[in-house]
């Protein structure tokens, strides 16, 4: 199976690597505008296999959409990162002409891919490429839920000082430093729930440091974070290739589902081998409820801003 990165940036070359290491696909092209960048960040990477005992063959290419063709699977990580003190909704008018035309050229060698958008603001990222390829819902998936929610579980870990894989938890909602959503009712530790352990107070500030988890590591890095966002892209690409199947809170176009329409936003979905396979619909209570058409609206603000934009 192919999978095309576009982007062979902190982000793209780290699900390039994951991807590879991990063999989840027999081919991996990975794409950049920099000339000569995709090039080196493949040989570096097909340099590890001896080592690290992968086959996949892994290629880069300087804006050359046909050694793309025929993939399964194309993750857009093209764009700027944001930097301290920026909110990912400030990326949008850069990054939207750079997705529009990436997705646009995508499409062109690879009519049947499922694309898994990455770029800022990602919800909004989703929504340009759904709406301007015309592609059928569910083959475009945003990454962003699940990166969120490893995050929410790595501060559940930290919390409870119990191993983060004894840990389920979720979060849904938008992509953003204030439109996040951790379930922290329905989070549980080896099917107990946390609440059992943990006061309001301290599943507050997990839910809180969760929500800034991007912004935190901008701060600490200078540039924002790439080897959970790269391993968060490989689980979905797993998912899909591998047709495991597994419920992933992605963003993905909703119609009427959790009483909205006409927007991309992180809810939990069925990832198989044809992309976005179901949506379920779980029972939240009213204050979720709130919360989750608060979000949904913060989205919608940024897909009008798209009219402006690429107008
Ligand atoms: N959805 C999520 O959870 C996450 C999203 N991101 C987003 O992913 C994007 C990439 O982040 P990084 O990899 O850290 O940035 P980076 O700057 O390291 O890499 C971006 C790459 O995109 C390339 N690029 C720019 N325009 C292009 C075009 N037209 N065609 C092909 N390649 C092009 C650049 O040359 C660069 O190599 C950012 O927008 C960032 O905000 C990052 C982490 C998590
Ligand atoms: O924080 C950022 O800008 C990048 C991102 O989306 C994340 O790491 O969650």
């Amino acid at each position: 199976m192919k999978v095309t990165i576009v982007g062979a940036g902190n982000v793209g070359a780290t699900c390039a690597d994951v991807i590879s290491y991990r063999g989840i696909a027999s081919e991996v092209v990975l794409l950049d505008i920099k000339e000569g960048f995709a090039e080196g960040k493949a040989l570096d990477i097909m340099q590890c296999a001896t080592n690290t005992g992968f086959n996949t063959k892994v290629s880069g290419v300087t804006n050359d959409y046909s050694k793309t063709a025929n993939s399964h699977v194309v993750v857009v990580t093209s764009g700027i990162p944001r930097k301290p003190g920026m909110t990912r909704e400030e990326l949008i008018g850069i990054n939207a002409g750079i997705v529009k035309s990436v997705v646009e050229n995508v499409l062109k060698y690879s009519p049947e891919a499922i694309i898994l958008m990455v770029s800022n603001p990602m919800d909004t990222m989703s929504y340009l490429a759904l709406k301007s390829l015309g592609i059928p819902k569910n083959r475009l998936i945003g990454m962003g839920g699940a990166l969120d929610s490893s995050r929410f579980r790595t501060y559940l870990s930290l919390a409870l000082d119990r191993p983060v894989n004894d840990i389920s938890a979720m979060v849904i909602g938008g992509h953003g430093d204030t439109t996040m959503i951790p379930l922290t009712r329905l989070a549980s530790y080896n099917g107990i729930p946390v609440t059992q352990f943990l006061s309001e107070e301290v599943l507050e500030k997990v839910a809180a440091d969760t929500m800034v988890g991007g912004a935190t590591l901008t701060g600490l890095l200078g540039t924002s974070a790439w080897y959970a966002p790269g391993a968060s892209v490989a689980y979905i690409v797993d998912s899909i290739l591998n047709d495991q199947k597994k419920m992933i809170a992605c963003s993905v176009y909703l119609e009427g589902e959790y009483g909205q329409n006409d927007i991309c936003v992180g809810v939990p979905c069925i990832i198989g081998k044809n992309g976005v396979e179901e949506i379920l619909e779980i029972d939240l209570n009213e204050k979720e409820k709130a919360l989750f058409a608060k979000s949904a609206d913060a989205v919608r603000v940024m897909n009008e801003a798209l009219k402006t934009i690429l107008a």
